[in-house]
């Protein structure tokens, strides 16, 4: 059974949308997710901290899962329930205080060789993407596609795992059906003509997660 050394989270986090503002975080708790992350990039710490306070009050206030991409020392300070690191930076991190904090902690995969980096750091669940091309972010590696993301998810077993990277409505039954606990999803919400019917649909499909 996977022992992780940070809090557990349940196998199935279900839907898991990834905002860069607190208005989005508001409205899509409203509308039932309960499983979210706050990821605004590249901004110096004072500039995102009030952001982040307010985050983490709406995440309590809801009874939501919460991570905070990348600022580790704020969800620390402000209490989150959990942080998102990629795999550079678990190189800039004190996970020791991350631990110590009791923060739940996920962290990005794209390859094997990156899941074997994650694993031996034991955190409480593994993204795996990108799975289909995406418009969000540049990325340096190719999509992995279905298959390899089939055989991640065989390979991580009772592993909390998160799917990422151009999940559309239409990919999310095929992507569920790998046996992935969530679906990480930025522009299929935010890009949506319609995110509240978007947000539904994907709710019904992943769930809101613990089911
Ligand atoms: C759920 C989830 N999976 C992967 C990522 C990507 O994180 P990272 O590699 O740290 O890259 P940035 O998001 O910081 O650009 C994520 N944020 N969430
Ligand atoms: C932030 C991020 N990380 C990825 C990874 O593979 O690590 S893919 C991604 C962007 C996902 O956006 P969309 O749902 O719009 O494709
Ligand atoms: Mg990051």
């Amino acid at each position: 059974m996977y022992q992780p050394d940070f809090p557990t989270v349940p196998f199935r986090l279900g839907l898991y949308p990834v905002v860069d503002s607190v208005d989005w975080i508001a409205r899509l708790l409203e509308a039932g997710v309960r499983t979210i992350q706050l990821r605004i990039k590249d901004k110096q710490d004072d500039e995102v901290e009030a952001d982040i306070i307010a985050a983490i009050a709406l995440g309590q206030r809801y009874n939501a899962r919460l991570f905070i991409n990348d600022y580790w020392r704020l969800a620390i300070k402000h209490g989150a329930y959990g942080v998102h690191l990629g795999q550079e930076d678990l190189e800039q991190t004190d996970l020791d205080a991350i631990r110590a904090a009791g923060l739940r902690l996920g962290v990005s995969t794209h390859d094997d060789m990156e899941i074997d980096v994650a694993l031996a750091v034991r955190p409480s669940y593994i993204a795996l993407g990108h799975v289909f091309p995406t418009q969000t972010k540049q990325m340096p590696s190719a999509p992995q596609g279905l298959e390899q993301l089939a055989t991640h998810i065989a390979r991580l077993g009772d592993t909390p795992t998160v799917a990422i990277g151009g999940i559309s409505i239409a990919r999310a039954p095929a992507v569920l059906a790998t046996g992935v606990g969530s679906i990480a999803v930025v522009s299929a919400i935010t890009q949506a003509p319609d995110w509240q019917a978007a947000t539904a649909q994907l709710l019904q499909l992943a769930g809101a997660g613990d089911e």
